[in-house]
């Protein structure tokens, strides 16, 4: 398990660019399961998430290209459907939430899958019913084969529908487009997900011969094609490492730029920041984060304590209450958190206050933090790393902190921060891989 050792109170200055979103690449890889042509795929973040799921479709037969460093091509031409029934494919999705992307496009392509128990982050319970809901909408059937526990999921033809999401999964409406653009008639998958992550995926496939519209908004409309063939598609930035450069930037930034940050993309992220007393400066497509002596949250506007809470897009997106909940514990003022969507991604917080934050965790749910305004600097100390938010979280703490902190199980930052320490390093930090 490795770990890092990083040397606290160094102030970071400089450009930073985002890589490609995790989210986004994990679903817009597993289109390319949708077509025998080719699919190029650029800005691919080089993380241990994305290269896992690539790893997979090399398993079951996908003819697999890398360009250049972020650019790949696919040709999923001649596939060897058998490997789904092996233990090792049960193995490696148990490795990456990702892996559960690849249902859709197998049942509507080949009319059958496997649906094992996906990895990804331990916060909570992260069940997969919207997928199963809608994949029987569909007209795919399920049966569970013991023993192996997994379910194989067969359909002998897809019919479109009209469906009401008992939830806006963000995976399970990925899940169900995929498995509906080649379904015959017309889907509407009414209260779906619309990240931007879904309409990327959405402009993916409709450059591939679908017919979605509705893209960006809660109501999808589907009219199911007989084929779709091969296309280009761009990543777009990840705003969760955007919003995760800002929340540096302003703990422990000296003057920094994000650049091509797709700002239009970035939905009330910044303005999350901004309600923590954080100036974000725009300069065409990029973001300024100047020094911040000192920044004080809002209250809202009848002067009761203001409440930060995760939602569905274009809500805050619940990827980065973790590292608000860092920024704030310096800030002015009092801020309540309410994680709404997972029960296990605030427990993190024990060792903030270690480390000298003021926090009251209420219940699994809600932490208050009363910043120090600066006034006391966090310490360093020895923790680990248990999701890939909080461990982002911990290293921005941990760089504002005064002396050295170790972070075990790093491996979950590396799930989706493709070379941190370097690139923070060139910005000035003192981070070391051990
Ligand atoms: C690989 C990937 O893309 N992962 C993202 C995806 O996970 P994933 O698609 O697995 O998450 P879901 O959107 O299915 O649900 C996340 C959690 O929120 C709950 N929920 C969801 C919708 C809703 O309206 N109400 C509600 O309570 C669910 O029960 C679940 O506990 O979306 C999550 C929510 O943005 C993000 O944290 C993950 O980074
Ligand atoms: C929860 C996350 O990822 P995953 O869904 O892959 O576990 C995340 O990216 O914050």
């Amino acid at each position: 398990m490795a770990s890092f050792t990083i040397e606290g109170g160094h102030p970071l200055r400089g450009t930073i660019t985002p890589q490609g979103a995790k989210n986004e690449a994990l679903q817009v890889i597993c289109a390319s399961l949708l077509t025998e042509d080719e699919v190029t795929i650029s800005n691919i973040p080089d993380i241990r998430d994305v290269n896992n799921l690539i790893q997979l479709l090399n398993d079951i037969g996908v003819g697999i290209s890398r360009i250049s460093r972020n650019e790949y091509m696919f040709r999923a031409a001649d596939l060897n459907l058998e490997y789904l029934e092996s233990d090792e494919f049960v193995k490696k999705c148990a490795a990456l939430r990702g892996s559960v992307l690849m249902i859709g496009p197998l049942l509507a392509r080949f009319k059958k899958a496997v649906i094992t128990k996906p990895g990804g982050d331990k916060i909570g319970r992260r069940r997969l019913d919207t997928h199963f809901l809608g994949f029987s909408k569909l007209g795919a059937e399920f049966h569970r084969i013991e023993g192996r526990n997994v379910y194989e999921v067969d359909a002998k033809e897809l019919n479109g529908c009209d469906m009401l999401l008992d939830e806006a999964s963000v995976t399970g409406t990925a899940n169900i487009i995929m498995a509906a653009v080649m379904a015959r008639g017309n889907t509407t998958i009414y209260n779906a997900a619309c990240e931007p992550y879904i309409q990327q995926l959405c402009r993916m496939l409709n450059s591939m011969g679908a017919m979605i519209t509705g893209i960006g908004s809660n109501l999808l409309t589907i009219t199911g094609v007989e084929k779709l063939c091969g296309t280009r598609h761009r990543i777009l930035p990840d705003m969760i490492e955007v919003g995760s450069f800002i929340g540096m930037a302003a703990m422990v930034g000296d003057g920094i730029r994000i650049k091509n940050v797709s700002i239009n993309n970035l939905g009330i992220i910044p303005d999350a920041f901004r309600r923590l007393g954080i100036t974000i400066n725009e300069d065409g497509d990029d973001l300024i984060i100047p020094r911040h002596e000192h920044y004080t949250i809002d209250s809202f506007i009848d002067g009761t304590i203001m409440t930060l809470a995760d939602a569905p897009w274009p809500g805050l997106t619940p990827d980065l209450l973790s590292v608000l909940i860092v920024v704030a514990t310096q800030a002015k003022g009092t801020v309540l958190f309410h994680q709404k969507m997972f029960e296990s991604r605030l427990f993190f917080v024990d060792k903030l206050i270690d480390m000298g934050a003021q926090i009251i965790l209420c219940d699994p749910h809600r932490a208050v933090v009363v910043g120090h305004d600066h006034q006391m600097r966090l310490r360093g100390g020895r923790m680990s790393s248990p999701d890939i938010r909080a461990g982002i979280a911990l290293l921005i703490a941990a760089i504002s902190a005064n002396g050295t902190s170790h972070i075990d199980n790093i491996e979950q930052i590396d799930r989706g921060y493709e070379n941190i320490e370097v690139r923070l390093n060139s910005l000035g930090a003192n981070i070391t891989r051990v």
